[in-house]
């Protein structure tokens, strides 16, 4: 499991090591562990490497100072742009000057033309002290920076998101790599697009027995996670789920809906509702009845995908909704509740767990209250005033539970961005809730395993929902 944690989080361990260790060795071991990812990633030989530093006015700009004089010891040939000369870091600017280092400020002429032949670009704008969006000068600095091909490196963060929401706003370094200390912040796991590779370095810091403030599956988490068909296993102890989806307006839902769920676990899949008869043309596995009410005993329902809004999928999702087993509701079924909230309140009054599935438009229809602009504070707080687990979809899915335990999805890609992908989803997440996994867990699992399929099918060159059911793997050795 990947644990991030909070700029607050990672001051209170700094502290230690900083009481324990002084500043000028936690920053040696910062710097050194930069210009060591730089010459790892740089082409040999290193000398005459033009490296370019971007340097603001706190610590960050002192690490990329020293990094400097590191790549200047091996023979590089290193220029430092100074935001702020009268605050700069004075000990890693004397450093990179005694090293033989090139300091100029940041307005001058020969700047531009400095980075635009870099072949390394440092980023030591601003690290854990950010208040983002970037000042002028910054901006300008790093959008010329973005603008060339040079290996950009980024110290601690890419300077322009927001530490602890992964926020951008306005002009953010484009960091192919970044080098993070003490611990991975929860930025940069929201914002990858702008954080590239995250390289952490303890430098020191010790995160043991913090708790983190998000969590993020890995193939190894999910090993562990994902519970294994005992040898005397039969077909229900594995776990049912059972499957409300589809309407005569939408069969296909009901069909992707039900594949999700199957090609997840062993077990049974038992799907209630109108496309009985299609689903069972494609699934001779599922036991498919007209209504929930014949379906018999399930562990966990997946309602919603292609219902319908209307008259009897009213009935069929507040018949769902009475039940005790967790249920999941997605698509329509999120439709209908943003409608009827009580039927929800009712759920969490019962302590009957309910995991929610939308993607940004149904997230705003069901909480019309909570603004999308800080994603993760939108769905922490939509768990909160729910009471239900809130899986919000995207480029970087986020799931939050009402006790304040959060999760973003590493896995995946944009080719998951296509019409039935989410209906997959369901069933997974729905298959894991019904073998038993708690309602994080089961949301942060499927969307894990889902985008582990999608990324397989994208490298088959298969487009189409339906391509997800073969690439899907959720036995021990299929995972990775
Ligand atoms: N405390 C320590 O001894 C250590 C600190 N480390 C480094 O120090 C960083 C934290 O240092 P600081 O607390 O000095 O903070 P930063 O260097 O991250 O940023 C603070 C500085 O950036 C400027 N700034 C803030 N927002 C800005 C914006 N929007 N546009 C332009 N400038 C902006 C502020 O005026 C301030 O001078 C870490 O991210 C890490 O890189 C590491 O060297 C490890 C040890
Ligand atoms: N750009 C993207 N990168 C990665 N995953 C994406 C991207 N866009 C969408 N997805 C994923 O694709 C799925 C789409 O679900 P959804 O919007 O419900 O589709 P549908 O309603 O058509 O089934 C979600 O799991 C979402 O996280
Ligand atoms: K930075």
């Amino acid at each position: 499991m990947i644990e991030a944690y909070t700029v607050e989080q990672i001051r209170a361990v700094e502290a230690l090591a900083l009481a324990r260790d002084g500043d000028a060795t936690l920053m040696r071991r910062a710097s050194f562990a930069v210009a060591a990812e730089v010459a790892e990633r740089v082409p040999a030989p290193h000398p005459g490497r033009r490296v370019v530093l971007l340097v603001g006015s706190g610590n960050n700009g002192g690490d990329a100072l020293y990094a400097g004089a590191f790549l200047r010891g091996r023979g590089m040939a290193v220029t430092a742009l100074l935001l702020s000369p009268e605050r700069t870091h004075a000990g890693g600017r004397a450093a990179l000057r005694r090293a033989g280092g090139r300091i100029l400020t940041h307005d001058d002429p020969a700047g531009p033309g400095i980075i635009a032949r870099a072949e390394v670009i440092i980023d030591g704008v601003v690290g854990i002290g950010a208040t983002p969006p970037l000042r002028a000068a910054a901006a300008e600095l790093i959008g010329q920076a973005n603008a060339t091909d040079a290996l950009r490196v980024a110290v601690d963060l890419p300077s322009g998101i927001e530490p602890d929401t992964g926020q951008v706003r306005g002009t953010c370094f484009l960091a192919d790599v970044t080098v993070t200390f003490g611990g991975i912040k929860v930025g940069l796991l929201i914002a990858d697009q702008q954080a590239g590779t995250v390289v952490n370095v303890p430098i020191g810091m010790d995160m043991t027995g913090r708790p983190a403030e998000v969590i993020a599956m890995t193939d190894g988490s999910l090993r562990q996670v994902l519970p294994a068909p005992a040898p005397a296993a039969d077909k229900y102890s594995g776990g049912l789920v059972g499957v409300v989806a589809g309407s005569p307006g939408y069969p296909g839902a009901a069909v992707l809906c039900v594949g999700g769920a199957v090609r997840t676990r062993p077990g049974m899949v038992r799907y209630a509702g109108p496309q009985a008869a299609a689903v069972v043309a494609r699934w001779p596995e599922a036991v498919a009845v007209d209504s929930p009410a014949d379906a018999g005993t399930v562990q966990a329902w997946v309602v919603g995908p292609g219902m319908g809004t209307e008259g009897q999928s009213i009935t069929l999702l507040r018949w769902v909704l009475g039940r005790d087993e967790p249920v999941l509701v997605d698509a329509d079924g999120l439709t209908i509740l943003a409608a009827m909230p009580a039927l929800l309140q009712a759920r969490r009054r019962a302590g009957q767990p309910t995991v929610l599935t939308p993607h940004d438009r149904e997230f705003s229809r069901v909480f019309p209250d909570i603004e999308l602009d800080d994603r993760l504070a939108a769905v922490r707080r939509a768990a909160w005033v729910s009471g239900a687990t809130v899986l919000l979809k995207g480029h970087r899915t986020l799931i939050a539970d009402p006790g304040g335990q959060a999760a973003v999805n590493l896995s995946g890609s944009s080719w998951l961005a296509t019409a039935g992908s989410g209906d997959v989803l369901s069933g997974v997440v729905g298959s894991l809730l019904a073998a038993g996994l708690p309602p994080l867990l089961a949301a942060s699992a499927g969307a894990f395993l889902h985008g582990r399929a999608g990324q397989r099918a994208q490298r088959a060159g298969l487009f189409g929902a339906h391509a997800l059911w073969d690439h899907l793997r959720a036995d021990p050795d299929g995972i990775g």
